[in-house]
């Protein structure tokens, strides 16, 4: 008999290890296979955990052979080495988190018909954000109920839950204060014929790539094609730009300007960075904070600048909440509030990095939202990088990096 598989959509609370906790103890006949059993964990936690070992004690267990530090893998190439380590050992139940997570499509499909069929022989528990990360072999939903759970059927629940699709954010986006005081040239990032090499492999090849003043870019590839190496050349967090045709808001790469000079003219997000923002802030001041580029705020807002928070806090609805401090936030409401964050000063660059991971469809769907309007409405770029095809995502522009045997080249394709 196929054993029994269950999933759980992840929320702030109840924590995972309660969901487990419950899950090896219930007397539910459903549950039965789990009773008393030990599962293995494939999340970022896991890969946390071997990413700490390496840095303290040297230990490269998930990458024996290659020796590779776990941080200069790719996302996708780190979770990969992470899969093929935790399944060799046999589990007797699998916890999946978000498994799918910042793999392109190839990965994911591949991952996907691996997991199907060890379910054959394995529990599996699926923790999701996102209703279409599903397993086909997932037949129930375990579920918060007061203080205890309930199992319900899948289909039943898919079937109740609709998400609402007219979300819209009715008032227009706050103007800045002031108008900038720099003057930039309508090119603010060109790369000319550029190339990454690591340990004499070449990973980047001849990659020619402008992005203008106002435009909407998606930057596409599968795993590990150069990516955010890529990126890193245009924040000025990458040495290999030096030398090179990289030009970044009017100056060459290398030619005295500093890393700051760089980054005061972007706005930039991606989740690993929420972990930084765990200080006791009030929602309000966490959006203020971005006019004084501090995480959180020390110094005393004028009321212009108090106003202006308000306006963006508006904008996203959650006015009422701006006294809550912001790690209570739900995680959407806490990104929505980082974008506003980012966006306050309108800088010429806004460069969101995979921002859905983790949210969950309404979520996503908001989130998404928010970045067009910011796209129509502001002269800010935009440069979205990400796997997840989002279908209310629509840039104008799209920059795809294409493997090849001498290194990823890239294609503009609009
Ligand atoms: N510091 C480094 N040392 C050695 N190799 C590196 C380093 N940084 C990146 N690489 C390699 O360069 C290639 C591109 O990596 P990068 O992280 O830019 O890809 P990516 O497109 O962002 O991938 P993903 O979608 O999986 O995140 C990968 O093969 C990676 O292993």
């Amino acid at each position: 008999m196929e054993p029994k598989h269950i999933c759980i959509q992840i929320t702030k609370q109840p924590a995972t290890e309660d969901y487990i906790k419950h899950i090896t103890t219930s007397n539910n006949p459903i549950l039965s296979e789990f009773k008393n059993k030990q599962g293995t964990f494939l999340s970022n936690s896991t890969l946390d955990e071997f990413i700490k070992d390496e840095l303290l004690h040297d230990n490269f267990t998930l990458t024996q052979d290659s020796k590779r530090k776990l941080l200069t893998l790719s996302s996708g190439e780190r979770k990969k080495a992470l899969f093929d380590y935790l399944l060799k050992s046999k589990p007797q139940f699998l916890v999946i988190v978000n498994p799918f997570d910042s793999l392109d499509v190839k990965n994911v499909a591949d991952l996907k018909s691996r997991l199907l069929s060890l379910s054959q022989d394995i529990p599996v528990i699926q923790f999701f954000s996102r209703k279409d990360d599903i397993l086909h072999c997932i037949q129930y939903i375990l579920r918060p109920d007061s203080d205890t759970f309930f199992i319900q059927n899948l289909l039943e629940y898919l079937n109740q839950e609709q998400i609402t699709r007219d979300i819209d954010f009715k008032h227009p986006l706050p103007k800045p204060i002031s108008k900038p005081t720099y003057h930039l040239p309508k090119t603010l990032i060109e790369l000319k014929k550029v190339n990454v090499t690591y340990n004499d492999k070449l990973i980047l090849k001849d990659i020619c790539w402008a992005i203008n003043q106002g435009e909407f870019w998606e930057l596409k590839g599968a795993n590990g094609t150069g990516k955010s190496t890529l990126v890193t050349m245009m924040i000025g967090d990458n040495p290999k730009a030096y030398g090179q045709d990289v030009y970044l808001f009017g100056n060459k790469r290398g030619s005295g300007e500093t890393v700051w000079d760089i980054k005061r003219h972007i706005g930039y997000f991606t989740p690993s960075m929420m972990h930084l923002f765990n200080g006791q802030h009030s929602a309000l001041n966490m959006v203020i904070s971005g006019l004084k580029d501090s995480i959180g705020l020390y110094q005393i807002p004028t009321d212009l600048e108090v106003n202006l928070a308000k306006q963006w806090l508006e904008l996203i609805g959650l006015n009422t909440l701006k006294h809550i401090n912001y790690y209570e936030l739900s995680e959407t409401d806490k990104r929505l509030i980082l974008i506003c964050r980012a966006m306050i000063k309108h800088p010429p660059l806004i460069l969101l990095d995979e921002p859905t991971v983790g949210l969950d469809d309404k979520g996503a769907l908001l989130f998404i939202k928010l970045v067009q309007k910011i796209a129509k409405e502001s002269n800010s770029a935009v440069l979205y990088v990400s796997h997840k095809t989002e279908p209310d995502l629509k840039p104008t522009h799209m920059f795809q990096l294409e493997h090849s045997i001498q290194g990823s080249v890239g294609k503009v394709k609009n």
